[in-house]
């Protein structure tokens, strides 16, 4: 089949391309680029792609449905609420990375800083959290990659209702590629070499996803203490979730509920007890790797939840949506070891 991607020359869509590139079922990516840009080589787009012949033309949503079975969208906040209308009036199959079909439309204004998608688009998206939501239809709103760490950390807690669910603080961390490649203040080298930088205080786009899907699982969940902070590395999230057993439990009790809810999902790794995961178990690779920890005497249970925030966090999970919404192997076209060293 051929697919479609917009973004290529970002980050996502740098690593969504080659996975798309060697996918079992894909046989040609055709790559577009901004409304009305210039034709223009691959490799120029993306000097790394130096071995790349393929051009990057102008998108057009006609020919991206005519040329294609999906389109992929690799695109900044506020690009496909207008890009994609005609796609997804004619319930043409998207795969969105981007946050702009996550929210209803007020809260996508509200964190966003931005209007939102019409909402008769946004009612025809689904949320693809790849080991949860199953009912996915033509526009999947590709989760976001601190989203997808903390609720993949959190969901066995909050679904059987292990937690205090007025207790949950979590303290997420980024590798910089999480910024996208545009050069900022925060993202000079030397304000991230030797640093740390904690940024968007209570104020991150990711906590009304997060907590939207928490409701979901469970309504009793009213609000959650959410950090993000930039760590001097390229690629990786660590997401550390911190919450007040519901009753006194034992590590092993919690793992045994972690192990059977990610028994069967071949991207979500549980460690045993005294284990906690690092980043380089995950990078390059489209895992989440689980630690699990209970704290008899403060009555507090530790989750630490990594992932690739490119691969699980973005570009992977993209795939697994792809593989579901085309019926293909869960697995296909995904790496199952990470980068190491
Ligand atoms: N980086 C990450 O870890 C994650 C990112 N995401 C989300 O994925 C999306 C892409 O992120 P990321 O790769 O970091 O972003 P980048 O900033 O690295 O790249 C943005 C991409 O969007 C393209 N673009 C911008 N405006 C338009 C437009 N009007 N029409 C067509 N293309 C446009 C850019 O093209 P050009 O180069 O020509 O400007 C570029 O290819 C974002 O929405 C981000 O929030 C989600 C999860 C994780
Ligand atoms: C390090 C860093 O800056 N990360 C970005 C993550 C962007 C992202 O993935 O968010 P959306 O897909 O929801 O736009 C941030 O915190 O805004």
């Amino acid at each position: 089949m051929q697919v479609a991607l917009v973004g290529v020359s970002g980050y996502s869509g740098m690593v969504l391309y080659r996975l798309l590139k060697q996918h079992p079922a894909v046989d040609q990516v055709n790559l577009y680029g901004h409304q009305g840009g210039q034709l223009a080589a691959l490799k120029t787009v993306v000097p790394a792609f130096q071995k790349e012949t393929v051009n990057v033309r102008p998108f057009d949503a006609a020919t991206v449905m005519t040329e294609n079975a999906v389109l992929f969208c690799a695109t900044s906040a506020g690009v496909t609420k207008t890009l994609v209308l005609p796609l997804i009036a004619a319930d043409f199959p998207v795969i969105d990375l981007s946050g702009d079909f996550r929210l209803p439309a007020a809260t996508y204004t509200k964190w966003y800083h931005q209007a939102a998608a019409p909402v008769q688009a946004l009612a025809k998206a689904s949320y693809g959290l790849a080991e949860f939501n199953h009912r996915l239809t033509h526009y999947v709103a590709n989760p976001g990659c601190y989203a997808t760490a903390t609720l993949l950390g959190l969901a066995p807690l909050v679904q059987q209702h292990l937690l205090d669910p007025t207790s949950i603080v979590v303290d997420a961390k980024s590798g910089l590629s999480g910024a996208g490649k545009k050069l900022t203040a925060t993202s000079q080298f030397t304000m991230v070499n030797d640093n740390l930088q904690l940024y968007k205080v209570n104020q991150h786009q990711h906590i009304p996803e997060i907590v939207q899907q928490l409701k979901q699982w469970w309504s009793a969940v009213p609000a959650i203490e959410f950090t993000t902070t930039l760590i001097p590395v390229t690629r990786g999230i660590m997401s550390t979730i911190y919450a007040k057993a519901a009753t006194p439990t034992t590590t092993a009790a919690l793992l045994q509920a972690f192990q059977q809810v990610y028994a069967d999902q071949p991207f979500v790794q549980v460690l045993p007890a005294g284990e906690m995961p690092t980043l380089k178990q995950v990078i390059g690779s489209n895992d989440c790797v689980l630690g699990v920890n209970y704290n008899p005497v403060t009555k507090t249970i530790l989750v630490v939840s990594v992932i690739d925030n490119l691969m699980k966090g973005a570009a992977g999970q993209a795939i697994q949506n792809f593989n579901q919404l085309f019926q293909l192997p869960a697995t296909a076209g995904l790496p199952s070891l990470p980068v190491f060293p």
